[in-house]
Order: structure tokens, then C-alpha cells, then sequence
């Protein structure tokens, strides 16, 4: 069974069209990044996706279930959007709260908030109140809020945004351990993290559905190397590579980055533009097999 289905959704803000026409159709399993430039509507679709908002034209479903049902309340958690904690209540006595809310007995909330709180490695600060806690921490906080009641599907909207790296990497270490259990969409901006985080990627522009790419397909059936070098003539190097043999194409993603096409049937190339660099005494940073995600999403050709 489908977990998301949308069909010809789109959305209206009066004469704004924040979602188009949208078709999507998305299983259970590894984590999917929805990505899309500011406006693109992702977090209209999360709004839809969480009931708060409803489409103006065509449909969703969760599980084979419209949002906002209540069969839906234990399956979809989210980052909630304003995430408000009380100041004078310790993180355990919130958190189990909040599952008591979801239909817990006093008990098993506790138990529920003990749970969350050490899969987001905040157990060490259950007593803390909110003010005892960095935005970091904050953060993990609602993201524990999330996981109450263990749903099948837990949607980030930017879990990442304006946190140290030190915590954005826990929180990364979180979904990667819990995403055999749940799916998770998670939309950011930083397309390096989803690329490590995420297998699948949907892609919106102005209200529509652009791109869906599964990132493991496009590296394995594609032929592509990513050239990253210190310091080049980008229209020099891109001439001596498109020289090779087995070359297609060579496009500069960005400055003095190449993405190079190859067919299937060259061999070594690999080695052909290590001896290249090595010939005219060009430095290289990265030289990689496949292209990252910016480079696929935004292919020039
Ligand atoms: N409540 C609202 N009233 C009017 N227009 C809205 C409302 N919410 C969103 N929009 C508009 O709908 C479009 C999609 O907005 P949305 O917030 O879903 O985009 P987004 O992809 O999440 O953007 P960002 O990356 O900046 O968070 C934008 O043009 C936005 O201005």
C-alpha cells in the first residue's frame, strides 16, 4: 500500500497557487528529501500531509486514510511548527504529557517519554526545564515529541536549520538509526545533508512536481565522474577531458567542478584523468564516481 498518495492535489492562498496539479506516489522505506527552492510549497504540503490545511482540488491519503484522521494520530508525527514548551515543567514531565494526550495511560506516557527523550540522547537531561536547554538541544526536544507513539511516517520540515553542527549531525545519527522503523520526509536546504540522509528525492519548483529521483537508480544506471579541481582554465580543462576516449560530455557544474558523461563501454577512465591532471599539473580536490545531488537536480543538459 501506497504511504502518501496525492492525485491532481493543488493548493490555493487566494490567487497564489503554492501547489500545482501535484502527483505523487510514495511506499514506506528510506528516507525521502523534499527539496525545492524558497516558496516551492513544501511546507504547504506538509501542512496538507498533517490535516492542518486542506486541498483546494484533488486529493491525499496517508495510509489509504485522509489526513487529519483519527486513525492517522499515532501514524504521522511531525517537528511541531511552533514548538511551545512550558517553562516551569521539566522535558519528562512535558513529553509524557504529550503522550498521555495520545492516549497513554500515565504509565506507559512515562515510559513512551523516557523512550523518546534517549532515542534523541537527551536522557541525561529529562529533569532539565526548557530554559536549561541550547537551541540544539531544543530541537531534539521536538523532534522526541515526534517520535511519541512510534509513527510510520514522521515528516522534519528543516530539522537542521540554524543548529551547530554538532547537533545537526546527532540529529542526522537519529534518522538514520530510527529509519527502518519510519519514513521520514525531510525537506531542508542543504542538499549535501540529504544526500547523505536520503535515498529518495522529490523535487518541487513554483508549486510543481519537477523531479523524482531515487538517488542509489541514478548512480547505478547513469555513467557519470565528478572532477573537482584547485585551481584551472575551466574552458582548457574542459576541452583536454572531452579528448578522452569514452568521453560524452563535459559540463562545468561550478567553477572548476566538471561533470564528465562517459559510455558504458570506457574503461579506466579513472585512471585517464588522474594521468591527465598529472600532465598538466593540475591539482584535483575530489574526484568522485557519480554526481552529487545538486549536480543531478540541476543537469544542465
Ligand atoms: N498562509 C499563506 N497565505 C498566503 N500565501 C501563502 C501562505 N502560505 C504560503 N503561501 C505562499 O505559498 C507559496 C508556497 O509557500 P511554502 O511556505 O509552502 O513554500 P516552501 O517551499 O516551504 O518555502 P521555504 O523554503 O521558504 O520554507 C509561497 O509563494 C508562499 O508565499
Amino acid at each position: 500500500m501506497s504511504l502518501i498518495k496525492c492525485h491532481q492535489l493543488s493548493r490555493r492562498y487566494g490567487s497564489k497557487l503554492a501547489l500545482d496539479n501535484i502527483e505523487l506516489d510514495l511506499a514506506a522505506g528510506r528516507p525521502i528529501a523534499l527539496v525545492g527552492p524558497n516558496g516551492a510549497g513544501k511546507t504547504t504540503l506538509f501542512s496538507l500531509l498533517l490535516g492542518y490545511i486542506h486541498p483546494s482540488a484533488g486529493s491525499i491519503e496517508i495510509l489509504g486514510m485522509l489526513p487529519g484522521d483519527k486513525e492517522l494520530r499515532n501514524q504521522i508525527g511531525a517537528l511541531p511548527q511552533d514548538a511551545q514548551l512550558d517553562p516551569d515543567f521539566s522535558l519528562l514531565q512535558q513529553l509524557t504529557l504529550f503522550a498521555e494526550l495520545r492516549g497513554m495511560s500515565p504509565k506507559a506516557a512515562k515510559r513512551e517519554a523516557e523512550r523518546v527523550l534517549s532515542l534523541v540522547q537527551l536522557s541525561d537531561a529529562q529533569q532539565y526545564k526548557p530554559s536549561a536547554l541550547s537551541h540544539g538541544m531544543s530541537k531534539r526536544v521536538a523532534i522526541a515529541q515526534a517520535f511519541i507513539g512510534s509513527p510510520k511516517l514522521i515528516l522534519l520540515d528543516e530539522p537542521t536549520a540554524g543548529i551547530d553542527p554538532a547537533n545537526a549531525r546527532i540529529i542526522r545519527e537519529i534518522i538514520s538509526q530510527q529509519a527502518n522503523d519510519t519514513t521520514f520526509v525531510v525537506s531542508s536546504h542543504n542538499l549535501d545533508e540529504l544526500e547523505r540522509l536520503c535515498d529518495r528525492v522529490v523535487y518541487l519548483e513554483q508549486g510543481q512536481l519537477k523531479q523524482q529521483v531515487s538517488l542509489g537508480e541514478v548512480n547505478s544506471i547513469s555513467h557519470y565522474y565528478t572532477l573537482q579541481l584547485q585551481q584551472a582554465d575551466d574552458a582548457r580543462v574542459q576541452q583536454a577531458i572531452a579528448s578522452l576516449e569514452g568521453v560524452q560530455k563535459v559540463n562545468i557544474a561550478s567553477q572548476h567542478t566538471f561533470v564528465i558523461e562517459y559510455l558504458p563501454s570506457a574503461t579506466a577512465l579513472d585512471i585517464a584523468l588522474l594521468n591527465l591532471c598529472k600532465q598538466h599539473g593540475w591539482h584535483y580536490r575530489l574526484l568522485l564516481n557519480g554526481r552529487s545531488l545538486e549536480n543531478t537536480l540541476f543537469a544542465t543538459s
